[in-house]
Parts: C-alpha cells; structure tokens; sequence
C-alpha cells in the first residue's frame, strides 16, 4: 500500500507471477502513482518522471529491518529503471545489473534472519542523459560487517 508517495512493501517469500515481469514494467511505464496498485515499479517509474521533469536527481530511500525484502526491491527498481527508458538493456544498463551478485558474492552472509543478508550498505547511483537515455553508474558502498571478513 502506499501512505502518501511512501510504498509499504510486505516481502511475500515466495514467488509471484508476473509480478515483476517485463509486461508489468511497460504495464507502469508513465502512468501516475496511484493509478495501477501499489508496486515498487510505480515509484522507480515516478523517480524518472520527476527526473525529466523537474531536471533534477532524485533519491529513492529503500529501508526496513533485516530480511523486510531491500535488496530484492532495490534489484527491481534498478531493473526499471535500466529498462523502462529502453525496452531493453544496452551493455552499460546490463553492466550495472551485472555489478549486484558480484557485490553480494562478497558483502552477503547468511545470518539467523536472512539466508542472504546484505552485510554492507550501498548508495547506487544511475545517470542519464538529456534523452532518459542510460548513461552510466556507480556503486559506492559503506559500513562493511569487517568482523566476518576472514582473510
Ligand atoms: N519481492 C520479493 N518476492 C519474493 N521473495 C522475496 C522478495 N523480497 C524478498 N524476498 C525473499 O526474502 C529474502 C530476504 O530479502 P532481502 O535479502 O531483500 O532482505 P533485506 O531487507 O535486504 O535484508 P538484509 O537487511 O538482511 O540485507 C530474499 O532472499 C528472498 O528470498
């Protein structure tokens, strides 16, 4: 549900249909918040339109206990926001989607509340061009759990 432009996601635990498949993506392309039920694709969607139309870089702020579903949400909303512009990923939206299990390869670890807990934090940075056109990225990540770090 939504309060205000804010998204309540509850992690499912399971997979479900279509829910996040490239018909839903073009389904949310362009229509307003509020309009199609609440999805993490309707905030991805609203972060570009306000991007184009207010000229100015926006944030969108993914936070909740361990194991409330961030990372997974986070993947989806980079997977929009790489393709939504395009239909398609070109190499620079796929080498941004490609950073992820190589990030989690070696920041993730098993704990007693999520098989694959983020043990870092991450600032993901995607830039556009004039056009809405993927441009580039970066990843900078922060606050690294050390004390499981063994070699
Ligand atoms: N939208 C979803 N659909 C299906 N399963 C999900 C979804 N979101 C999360 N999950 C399941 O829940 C698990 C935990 O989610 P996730 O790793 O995203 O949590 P988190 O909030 O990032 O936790 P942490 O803070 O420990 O890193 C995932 O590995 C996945 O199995």
């Amino acid at each position: 549900t939504y309060v205000a432009n804010i998204l309540i996601a509850v992690n499912p635990y399971r997979e479900i249909k279509d829910l996040y498949s490239p018909s839903t993506i073009n389904k949310y392309n362009g229509r307003s918040l509020g309009e199609l039920p609440p999805h993490v694709y309707a905030i991805a969607d609203k972060a570009i339109r306000d991007m184009r139309v207010l000229k100015s870089s926006q944030s969108i702020i993914v936070s909740g206990e361990s194991g409330a579903g961030k990372t997974e949400s986070t993947k989806y909303l980079l997977k929009y926001l790489c393709y939504s512009s395009n239909d398609s990923s070109g190499p620079i939206e796929q080498k941004i989607l490609d950073a992820n299990p190589i990030l989690e390869a070696f920041g993730n670890a098993k704990t007693t509340r999520n098989n694959n807990s983020s043990r870092f934090g991450k600032f993901i940075e995607v830039h556009y061009d004039g056009k809405s056109q993927v441009v580039g990225g970066y990843i900078s990540h922060y606050l690294l759990e050390k004390s499981r770090i063994c070699t």
